[in-house]
């Protein structure tokens, strides 16, 4: 099954068209790369298929069910991880998962389960007790993620997840990443291309809204007549600009 399918999904704000009929598919289990220089409507695209932003027309199915018709039950489905990291800085590491645990409706028991697990999964149980702003930024990276999958979401939507991290905490963050292949479908947006070359399995690269195109790593290069997805991107960008 197809985890998100995105039907001439399409977004304006006044004159502007953010998302103009996109059409995306999105396997199940893989991770998917959203390219595009600022402005091209990749966070306003996460922001509708999060249930944020409602769309001007077209639609989207997550795991099956229309994001129009089914919002409620795909949100308990999925989760985000946004550009900005949510963690409440005066509580510790292990008090912010609890506390996302139980804003999820988990009673405390099974909070406090689901937060010691995650702990384990995320390396983080060395730094459970600590408040989350004594962390590194890479670490509270980490953490965001970690809060963001304590529900087990069967999609992960990451915006922008290794922005402002230096090149240890963005290696870190890519293995966290690899390791979750399989277990949930990833949809991330960057714009560090070496990254993309390592994570995705698809990519799509979007300019002004409209998605100009999309296939594995390979794809693009081959049909782009390059050697590199940099060189890929660069040219399909500029062409469509
Ligand atoms: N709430 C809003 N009101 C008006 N215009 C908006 C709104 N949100 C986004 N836009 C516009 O929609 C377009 C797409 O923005 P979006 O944030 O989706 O781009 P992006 O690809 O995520 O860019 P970046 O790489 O900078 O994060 C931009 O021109 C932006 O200014």
């Amino acid at each position: 099954m197809d985890a998100i399918r995105t039907v001439d999904l399409t977004k304006r704000y006044g004159d502007l068209v953010a998302v103009d009929k996109e059409n995306l598919v999105v396997e199940e289990g893989t991770v998917f790369a959203l390219l595009g220089v600022n402005g091209a409507g990749k966070t306003t695209t996460i922001s509708i298929l999060t249930g944020l932003t409602r769309p001007t027309s077209g639609d989207a199915y997550l795991l099956g069910k229309s994001i129009l018709a089914d919002g409620a039950w795909i949100r308990e489905r999925i989760n985000v991880a946004p550009q900005q990291t949510a963690v409440a800085e005066n509580l510790t590491v292990r008090e912010n998962l609890e506390l996302i645990a139980g804003i999820h409706g988990q009673p405390r028991r099974k909070a406090a389960a689901s937060a010691e697990r995650v702990l384990g999964e995320f390396g983080l149980a060395g730094v459970a007790r600590q408040r989350a702003k004594t962390l590194s930024g890479g670490m509270q990276r980490r953490l965001s993620i970690a809060m963001a999958l304590i529900t087990d979401p069967r999609i992960l939507f990451l915006d922008e997840p290794t922005v402002g991290l230096d090149v240890f905490a963005r290696r870190e963050l890519r293995d966290v990443i690899l390791s979750l292949k399989g277990k949930a479908t990833m949809l991330l947006t960057t714009h560090y291309l070496e990254e993309v070359e390592h994570l995705a399995d698809a990519v799509a690269v979007m300019v002004s809204g409209n998605v100009v195109a999309s296939g594995t790593v390979a794809d693009l290069e081959r049909r782009s007549g390059t050697d590199t997805l940099e060189d890929a991107f660069v040219k399909l960008v500029g062409g469509a600009r």
